[in-house]
């Protein structure tokens, strides 16, 4: 039996207002998304064409668009509008996203939550 294909973006940076602390409301501060997306990679790869893949560039410029100009306080409500924002607009039945708040706990390289939202494909 073939397993799920995957197209992932690593490690993606974008700078957000995130927080709950009165001084987090007046910063912006570094925030790491690893993304993990279902896809069937069989079609773009008999075709080798761009416009039958999972575009990851067209993930993550939409990525950076939407968290640059987010002002949540929880890194959980961030994650879960990221999750919805995949699946609805790209079409993607399951994916799984990371996201890290690199320096947010002193002692440690980051904290944050990992999610998993939708049905992976059989
Ligand atoms: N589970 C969570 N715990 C905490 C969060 C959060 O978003 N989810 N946020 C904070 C503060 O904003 C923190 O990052 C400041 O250092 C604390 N705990």
């Amino acid at each position: 039996m073939a397993g799920m294909d995957i197209v992932f973006i690593e490690d993606l940076r974008i700078d957000a207002v995130i927080g709950i602390y009165d001084w987090e409301r007046r910063i912006r501060q570094p925030l790491a998304f690893d993304i993990e997306m279902a896809f069937d990679n069989r079609v773009p790869a008999a075709s080798d064409a761009i416009a039958d893949t999972l575009d990851y560039k067209a993930v993550a410029k939409r990525l950076i668009a939407y968290v640059g100009g987010s002002e949540f306080q929880l890194v959980e409500t961030l994650a879960e509008r990221c999750a919805a924002l995949i699946r609805e607009e790209f079409g993607v039945a399951w994916v799984r996203l990371k996201l890290s708040k690199p320096g947010a706990v002193r002692g440690s390289r980051a904290v944050g939550v990992r999610i998993e939202r939708g049905v992976r494909p059989g």
